[in-house]
């Protein structure tokens, strides 16, 4: 665990702010892929590279997004090792982790490096790299899963829309609400130092499960009738809620088990065609519990929960119309 300074590797672990609460780095490339007049990332295929870890909440959003948008075949991918020691994120062959299928690296930094010899900063997943240009295009988990839902559909012919125009408020408006107390909520209480920082961190999570619950009551996907963007965000966050977050991260007032209407939501998106594949339970478990040994410092990792994914939903009953699909194309 550390980050780059003047493109050296330092090890060492996150810095907190005053009160104690985990302050996660903003992602500095933020680049688009579009056919745009001037755009220097041009849709192409066999051009871009797809750095994940299969533990990572983040990287997650990206993959659910390729795969529901067929393309597979023209974003490669390398899946770092689940473990992230001294060196931050690196290259094995273990338990389904390729190595670095592109360029043969040790470690993660090297592509930033690559990037900029003199990067600053925290080395994260997911990273989308151009071969073309040797440059990371978006290290930020949000616009890749942006730039998956558009700008490739040349290429592929996919017509279903994850960010649909006329639901973008109703998504923005659940983004903005689930990122900070959900997402980003369950490592700030469990990166806290400080109590205070902790129980706000516990509280603001609790209360949005808990409106998320009533809110999945009546509503089949979180914008209503078409599974969206703020469904996978919110899945890969929930989908390692109880192995992890409830007792890693110390969030357990209640587990997604315990809430009826979430966890039928999250069995639904888990059994669509194409996500069970995306998921890594072995990846999921092994990384949070043996990397962050000052908050496990056995390293042992929990066996349970069992976790029911592959039983029967009772979504059906709701209104839906599965994914969103674009017209005129
Ligand atoms: N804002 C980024 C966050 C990505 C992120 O923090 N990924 C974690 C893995 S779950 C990571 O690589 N952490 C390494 C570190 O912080 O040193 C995104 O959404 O893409």
């Amino acid at each position: 665990m550390g980050l780059l300074v003047k493109g050296q590797w330092q090890d060492r672990w996150y810095e907190n702010d005053d009160r104690g609460s985990f302050q996660r780095e903003q992602s500095q490339r933020r680049h688009a892929i579009s056919r745009s007049e001037g755009a220097l990332f041009l849709p192409e295929r066999d051009r871009y590279h797809l750095y994940v870890s299969l533990a990572c909440p983040w990287a997650h959003r990206t993959l659910i997004a390729r795969r529901l948008k067929n393309l597979e075949s023209i974003v490669s991918v390398s899946v770092v090792s689940w473990l992230m020691a001294e060196n931050g994120w690196t290259f094995d062959t273990r338990d389904g982790s390729t190595e670095d299928t592109l360029e043969g690296a040790h470690f993660l930094y090297e592509r930033y490096t690559a990037d900029d010899p003199e990067y600053t900063g925290r080395v994260t997943v997911p990273v989308l790299w151009d071969r073309k240009e040797q440059r990371i295009v978006n290290n930020e988990s949000s616009d890749i899963l942006r730039i998956f839902n558009e700008a490739f559909d040349d290429l592929t012919g996919s017509d279903i829309d994850l960010y649909p125009e006329p639901l973008r408020a109703t998504i923005d408006a659940l983004n903005e609400r689930i990122y900070p107390t959900v997402n980003n909520g369950v490592y700030r209480a469990g990166f806290a130092t400080s109590q205070t920082a902790y129980e706000e961190a516990f509280d603001q999570l609790f209360e949005t499960l808990d409106w998320l619950e009533d809110h999945l009551s009546t509503n089949r996907y979180l914008a209503g009738t078409v599974l969206t963007e703020a469904d996978i965000r919110l899945f890969t966050t929930a989908i390692r809620f109880d192995p992890v977050y409830h007792g890693h991260f110390k969030c357990n007032l209640r587990q997604i088990a315990d809430y009826p209407h979430l966890a039928n939501w999250m069995r639904e998106i888990y059994q669509w065609p194409g996500i069970a594949d995306t998921v890594d339970f072995v990846h999921i478990k092994n990384h949070y519990y043996m990397s962050h040994r000052n908050i496990n410092p056995t390293g042992i990792v929990p066996k349970g929960p069992d976790t029911g994914l592959e039983q029967p939903h009772d979504r059906a009953a709701l209104p839906g119309s599965g994914l969103f699909v674009k017209t005129g194309r």
